[in-house]
């Protein structure tokens, strides 16, 4: 029987944080991604994918800031669903005109997520999910002072606008997912984490302001397509230890037991690596494997022979 694997497409390779935010530069990511999607599907695996949002919902909100005089601002979770829907539109289209250089023609499907979350989450007290763009430190507080917002620093690359991340509860429509995926079709869903969203006491939905984690969310959507791989692109070639530090180190495929330990020394930035790794370590926890890599190498990655692997045996 086929592999299943769900891979979740870091916002990043989808806009790298030096590149300006063009549509064209956007497309042209989208496309190479989609190069590499596409072999993995001529390998034979049934794939679901997830993407981030972070520099486009961060765009998003700029543009409205900037527009505010002109047109009202509309909240969070819309502009995560705009985020949504334009890069379920470029990846939707790019992976149609790559599958069919490669004389496929698999059913791509975009679909619009709700990710419930709850209004409770303790994330919402504390903001760590870093979108938009890189500021200088002294541009960032400038900004939160003037702006209201809330900026952290973000891995080693630059100041960030941060904003609430709460946890995944649930992906509504993941039954809907799987068995599109069980008929033959490639899933794009739960983009940028799915919109937040929260079930109300009589049971109707809401949305609500803030920005999942799509490696959060693309944990829950592996758990609930039966997925045997989880797979995560980003933009390292490997998880390090001691990240940007003199004695750096790659981790090539490590036990369950090596990575909770690494995770445990806090060597896992919060709103980077971190949720990469907690979700790793989940899914390999329920039996199945969980790489990361970069987008280049994600078929090598596929086969063991690049990225950082976690299984539950070695
Ligand atoms: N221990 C680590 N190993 C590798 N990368 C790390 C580590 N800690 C933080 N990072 C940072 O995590 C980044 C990837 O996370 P993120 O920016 O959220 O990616 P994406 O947008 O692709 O999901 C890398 O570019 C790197 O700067
Ligand atoms: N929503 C989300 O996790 O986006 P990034 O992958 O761009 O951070």
């Amino acid at each position: 029987m086929a592999q299943k694997v769900v891979i979740a497409l870091g916002g990043n390779a989808i806009l790298q944080p030096k590149q300006q935010a063009t549509y064209e530069n956007q497309l042209e990511n989208v496309r190479k991604s989609c190069e590499v999607i596409a072999r993995i599907v001529k390998q034979g695996y049934e794939v679901v994918i997830t993407h981030g949002n972070g520099p486009q919902v961060g765009n998003i909100l700029r543009q409205q800031d900037e527009a505010k005089e002109v047109v009202p601002q509309f909240p969070l979770d819309v502009c995560s669903a705009e985020s949504q829907g334009f890069i379920g539109y470029m990846m939707d289209q790019c992976l149609k005109n790559e599958l069919q250089k490669l004389g496929l023609n698999n059913a791509v499907t975009s679909m619009l997520t709700q990710t419930e979350v709850s209004r409770e989450d303790p994330a919402f007290q504390n903001p760590t999910k870093p979108i938009g763009v890189f500021y200088s430190e002294e541009e960032a507080n400038r900004l939160a002072g003037d702006k209201g917002w809330i900026v952290k620093e973000d891995a080693g690359r630059g100041w960030r606008r941060v904003v609430p991340s709460p946890m995944p509860k649930s992906i509504i429509g993941a039954d809907v997912i799987g068995s599109l995926t069980n008929q033959g079709a490639i899933v794009i869903a739960a983009g940028g984490g799915g919109i937040p969203v929260s079930r109300q006491a009589d049971g109707t939905l809401v949305g609500v302001e803030a920005v999942i984690d799509k490696d959060r969310s693309g944990y829950q959507l592996a758990q609930d397509v039966h997925a045997d791989v989880f797979m995560i692109l980003t933009d390292v070639q490997n998880v390090f230890v001691n990240y940007g530090k003199p004695d750096q180190k790659s981790l090539g495929t490590i036990s369950l037991k090596e990575a909770k330990q690494y995770a445990d020394e806090g060597q896992f930035s919060a709103g980077s690596m971190g949720p990469k790794m907690e979700s790793a370590i989940g899914f390999a926890e329920k039996g199945g494997t969980a790489v990361i890599c970069s987008l280049d190498q994600a078929d090598l990655a596929l086969d063991g022979k690049a990225g950082t692997r976690i299984t539950q045996d070695l």
